[in-house]
């Protein structure tokens, strides 16, 4: 697969503080890859850095092939800020219009670039009487401008319901699906892991993790709970059974280590007779999350 975003040992300080140390990474054409970290872990720093708007103290970028913030590599980057801010006098249609003759581009489609963001029943309505989600969808046009290759989206579906969420990654997933490279960054651990390709946990700059869920999953080893409803009157043979249980609001937990599950399960199939029900909980995602994600003292 050919790299559209690669980064190699990036370190960047601002002062005292080592916002990003020793960060390499990279996003594939087509890959939508999720940049999670605690607030201050450095993930705007390194937006900054791949857009080329601050520099880095060493460690290199490549922006398809390019150096970021020079003519060619800004031409093939797309950046969508958090809260995007637009003229509320203007309509979609003129502020779209406006972007496009900024960049040079045939203002003849935007039009087609409001549509394709599920904008064009508003075009000519004032961005003032705009939702959030219309006002992020208006952000998204303006990002895909040009047919970017690489789209840096900073937590693009904050503050949106889930309709509008579910529709703002189904035009992503369009877009990967048309060769587009995706490093976005959110704090909505549930979202990113069903609609993206693979996760990059920052920690206090530092790259904790990378990987599917299922990579972190096996790295973290967390251990797993069982939770075990004996059938009336069996509580206590089942506790002698599994000393290791403790008994939480009625049902019995036990946790075992993830090379134990098997064993352990056997051991609580064995009692079957005197069991009404037995579910597996794995670590959950936030679990998984703050494993990787403990900033330093925690
Ligand atoms: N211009 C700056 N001057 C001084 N310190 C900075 C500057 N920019 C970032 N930092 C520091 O660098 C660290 C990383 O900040 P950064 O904004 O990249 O984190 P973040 O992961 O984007 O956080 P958040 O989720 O809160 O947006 C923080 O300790 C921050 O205070």
């Amino acid at each position: 697969m050919t790299s559209t975003l690669t980064i190699s040992h990036l370190t960047k300080a601002f002062g005292g503080v080592k916002a990003l140390s020793n960060v390499s990474l990279s996003v594939a054409a087509g890959e939508r890859v999720a940049l999670l970290g605690h607030n201050g872990a450095g993930k705007s720093t390194l937006m900054k850095l791949v857009l080329g708007l601050i520099a880095p103290d060493s460690g290199e970028i490549s922006v398809c092939g390019a150096r970021p913030g020079n003519e060619q590599a800004r031409a093939h980057v797309a950046y969508l800020p958090e809260n995007a801010a637009f003229h509320s006098a203007l309509t979609g249609l003129e502020q779209i219009t406006y972007y496009m003759r900024l960049r040079s581009v045939d203002t003849a489609g935007a039009m087609d670039l409001l549509d394709r963001v599920g904008l064009g029943h508003a075009a000519k309505r004032r961005i003032g009487t705009y939702s959030k989600g219309m006002r992020q969808r208006v952000g998204l046009a303006q990002a895909l401008i040009g047919q970017p290759r690489l789209l840096v989206l900073d937590e693009p579906t904050s503050g949106l319901d889930p309709i509008s969420r579910r529709d703002f990654y189904a035009l992503l997933d369009g877009l990967a699906a048309d060769g587009a490279a995706i490093l976005l960054s959110s704090h909505a651990l549930t979202e990113v892991e069903a609609r993206t390709d693979r996760l990059l946990i920052l920690s206090g700059g530092k790259m904790a993790a990378t990987g599917t869920l299922s990579d972190l999953r096996r790295a973290a080893d967390l251990p797993v709970s069982m939770q075990i409803t004996a059938l009336n009157g069996y509580d206590s043979d089942i506790m002698a059974a599994l000393p290791e249980a403790i008994r939480v609001n009625g049902a019995l937990h036990l946790h075992c280590r993830q090379d134990e599950k098997l064993a352990t399960l056997a051991k609580v199939a064995s009692l079957q007779s005197k069991l009404a029900d037995v579910d597996i909980i794995p670590p959950s995602l936030e679990d998984i999350y703050s494993h990787f994600s403990r900033r330093d003292g925690q």
